[in-house]
């Protein structure tokens, strides 16, 4: 499992959200040692399976797997099993999947011994605003709920908890300091929030007590990757 980061890059986890393995590595390349972690979310795994886990792991970056697991506990189970043999040093379930769900994510990843992967879990996904998450059915907002999953998924033995930079303080109060804090929804100043509802620039969302920033398009997108990457950094202090 990956060391909570001490360096401003170390912090920073690119989202490789890409069909195209080859722009996925050269993206990794580019993004070597400006990056804590590079993330293959479901964009990549669907294209390209675990060969593109296998291909950007092996340009030396640990590789976070952003599967966001939710089915029966069994299923997520016999899923994290399977990414076990990957190598992943990060792999998301969702923490609506429930307690059991959970702990059988857990289990199964001790089976991979001392080099398992982090199970995270998804609170409440960033592109949700207040309006979307009550048309869910789900009565009193993100941070309420964004709590009441992290509680859950903590007890059930989650690692660490994904959430947006909107939810960091008052979830490092009911938390405490122990547990790793893993928050997309970052926007540099000016940026583009695009899809994303619930975001912070990446300083705010490290004075509020973030461990590691997911970090896509802002990074993905820029004419220069690794200096956008660079300038993000930099900005942490
Ligand atoms: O609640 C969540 C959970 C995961 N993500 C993932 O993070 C990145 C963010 O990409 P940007 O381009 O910086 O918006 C993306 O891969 C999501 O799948 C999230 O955004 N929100």
């Amino acid at each position: 499992m990956p060391a909570r980061p001490s360096s401003p890059a170390a912090r920073l986890i690119v989202a490789l959200d890409t069909a195209d393995l080859a722009r996925a590595t050269a993206l990794a390349r580019a993004l070597a040692g400006e990056v804590g972690l590079v993330k293959v979310g479901l964009e990549l795994f669907v294209a390209e399976g675990p060969r593109a886990v296998a291909e950007i792991a092996a340009l030396g970056a640990p590789v976070f797997l952003d599967l966001k697991l939710h089915d029966i506990p069994n299923t997520v189970a016999g899923a994290v099993r399977s990414a076990n043999a990957l190598g992943a040093a990060m792999l998301t379930v969702h923490a609506a999947g429930g307690a059991e769900m959970i702990s059988a994510a857990r289990s199964a990843a001790e089976a991979a011994g001392a080099a398992r992967p982090m199970i995270l879990a998804v609170t409440v996904l960033t592109s949700l605003g207040a309006a979307d998450l009550a048309a869910t059915g789900v009565a009193g907002g993100p941070v309420q709920q964004v709590l009441r999953l992290a509680r859950l998924a903590v007890e059930s033995g989650a690692d660490g908890i994904v959430c947006s930079p909107r939810e960091v303080a008052p979830l490092r109060d009911a938390l405490g300091p122990g547990v790793p804090l893993i928050v997309p929804g970052i926007r540099p100043a000016g940026a583009d929030a695009g899809d994303q509802k619930r975001v912070m620039t990446p300083a705010e969302a490290l004075a509020a007590g973030a461990d590691w920033l997911v970090i896509g398009r802002p990074i993905t997108g820029a004419a220069d990757p690794a200096a956008a990457a660079r300038a993000i950094a930099a900005s942490l202090g």
